[in-house]
């Protein structure tokens, strides 16, 4: 500590008041723990204590201070142990948990495998999972418009056969065989890390409720079906050798590593199968269902992405290139701002690896700190309107290098960090993203959502990533645009 220069400690720093000994376990609102932490900084600051039993966290709203953190990994700052071993323990122990060394090992074949390079290459095969989707949804609305409809569950479904395709080299199609049992074992994982992470007594393990057994089952079936693709991409590798030096897909790259001097084990490539699915079906999925949220709520939005399909694609067009997609910068700003406005990943959990200061405050080797990223993200403080949904403010202007955004003046884009950031940012951003704009454009082209009751109020759900709970959307062929519309919009169709 010698060396480090700092005028405050974490001690110094205020918070809530907790309950004598026990702190503040038992005040945690789990379902909204992410507006919780906002409530609080609102309260105490952009940093600020809370603490469990004799363990003491602070949570940081700072978009420096978290950037700092994210920046200085892995050296200074790690995952929250308690939350590796728990994720650990349900056998999703891959890149997302690792530290040191093996992450630096696991992170390196990922990152190649979702590098721009390789969503471009893999781009024929989002556009053939679109194509089912709408294929899909076409059958649906072929029987009427769909009151109530189950759109989150089709964004699950799309991302789901992304990623397997991407990283396994499957085609899983869950999108056209409804009926595919993976995803909905997957889908029980968030929540119940989300109630393990936060139980101070792991009950879990020593009393087999049905919920619990029901979620053991579901880990099996998991286990089970994916080493299965493991053996099938073996087989693949034993039939075609110049796979090992050509690999087609992250699993494979994985394998391939047995001929090499360091190779992966079976456990860290089924870790790592089981980290990308979890890591790019839900976060994505739960992004597309808040825009879905966001285009009910502001038609107009809807029109003014079909009208950048009619410019990009021209009348009854088709999305044939990977470059098409970049000219799509409404439809990318309409994505970003709700990545703004609903992070789904809204607490990351950091832990301190040694005595550390950033911005003057010392934080000790083995503390713990919640970066929280959506209180800076909808702060009025980093972004000016900062409750409007307003896509435009990531536009670029007409012929100015605008770099960012130009409602913040001078205020901070990079204080939203829905990707997390530094060297451990998230590797599929450029993959969402681009699968995100393809299924938005696929849905506005021929249909469109409204709200079932406009009067059910749409919270956020946090469940480890934050869901949108009584989002109930009407499904429809997209009507035709008045004449009214036309006008303003230029429409020629
Ligand atoms: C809208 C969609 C997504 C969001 C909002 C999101 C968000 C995040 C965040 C916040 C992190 C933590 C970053 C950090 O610690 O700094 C992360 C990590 C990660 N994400 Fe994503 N993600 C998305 C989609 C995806 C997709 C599509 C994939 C892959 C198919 C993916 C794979 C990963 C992996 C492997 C990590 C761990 C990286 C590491 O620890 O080095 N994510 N993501």
């Amino acid at each position: 500590m010698t060396n480090l220069n700092f005028s405050k400690t974490y001690k110094d720093l205020d918070g809530p008041k907790g309950k004598p000994i026990v702190g503040h376990i038992f005040d945690l609102e789990k379902d909204r723990l992410h507006l919780q932490y906002e409530d609080w900084a609102k309260e105490y600051g952009e940093l600020y204590n809370l603490k469990f039993l004799n363990i003491n966290v602070t949570v940081s709203t700072n978009p420096d201070t978290n950037a700092y953190i994210f920046k200085n990994r892995p050296n200074k700052f790690r995952r929250f142990k308690k939350l590796a071993d728990v994720i650990n323990e349900v056998g999703v122990d891959g890149v997302f948990t690792a530290e040191g060394e093996s992450w630096k090992k696991q992170r390196k074949v990922t990152q190649k495998a979702l590098d721009n390079k390789n969503v471009k290459a893999f781009f024929p095969s989002i556009l053939t999972v679109a194509d089912r989707l709408k294929n899909y949804w076409d059958t649906q609305v072929s029987k009427g418009d769909q009151l109530d409809y189950p759109l989150s569950k089709d964004f699950i479904r799309a991302t789901v056969d992304v990623t397997t395709n991407l990283a396994f080299g499957y085609d899983m199609n869950t999108v056209e065989n409804q009926t595919n049992d993976t995803q909905e074992h997957v889908e029980k994982i968030f929540p119940q890390l989300n109630k393990r992470v936060n139980s101070p007594i792991p009950l879990y393990k020593y009393f087999k409720t049905a919920e619990v057994k029901d979620f053991e089952e579901s880990l099996k079936y998991i286990r089970e079906h994916l080493g299965k693709f493991i053996t099938q991409a073996e087989e693949r590798l034993k039939n075609d050798p110049s796979l090992y030096e050509n690999p087609s897909n992250f699993l494979e790259a994985m394998l391939a590593s047995q001929d090499k001097d360091d190779p992966f084990t079976w456990d860290e490539i089924f870790g790592n199968l089981y980290t990308m699915l979890l890591a790019g079906e839900d976060t994505t999925s739960n992004s597309l269902t808040w825009t879905s949220y966001f285009l009910s709520k502001y038609p107009e939005v809807q029109e003014k992405i079909r009208e950048e399909i009619r410019q990009v694609l021209g009348e009854n067009g088709k999305i044939k290139s990977f470059e098409q997609i970049q000219q799509f910068q409404y439809t990318s700003a309409v994505f970003k701002e709700v990545t703004r406005l609903k992070p789904v990943t809204p607490n990351l959990y950091m832990q301190c690896l040694e005595d550390t200061v950033v911005n003057d405050v010392l934080f000790p080797k083995g503390h713990f700190i919640i970066t929280q990223l959506s209180s800076a993200a909808r702060s009025e403080e980093y972004f000016e309107k900062a409750k409007e949904f307003i896509p435009e403010r990531w536009l670029k202007e007409k012929d100015e290098p605008v770099v960012g955004c130009p409602f913040h003046g001078h205020k901070k884009a990079d204080a939203m960090k829905p990707f997390g950031g530094g060297p451990r940012l998230c590797p599929g951003k450029f993959l969402a993203e681009v699968e995100s704009v393809v299924f938005l454009v696929t849905l506005m082209k021929d249909f469109e959502i409204e709200f079932y009751d406009k009067d059910l109020e749409v919270e956020e759900l946090f469940a480890f990533t934050m869901q949108a709970k009584n989002l109930k959307l009407n499904f429809k062929k997209r009507h035709q645009v008045s004449d009214k519309l036309k006008g303003e919009l230029n429409y020629s169709n």
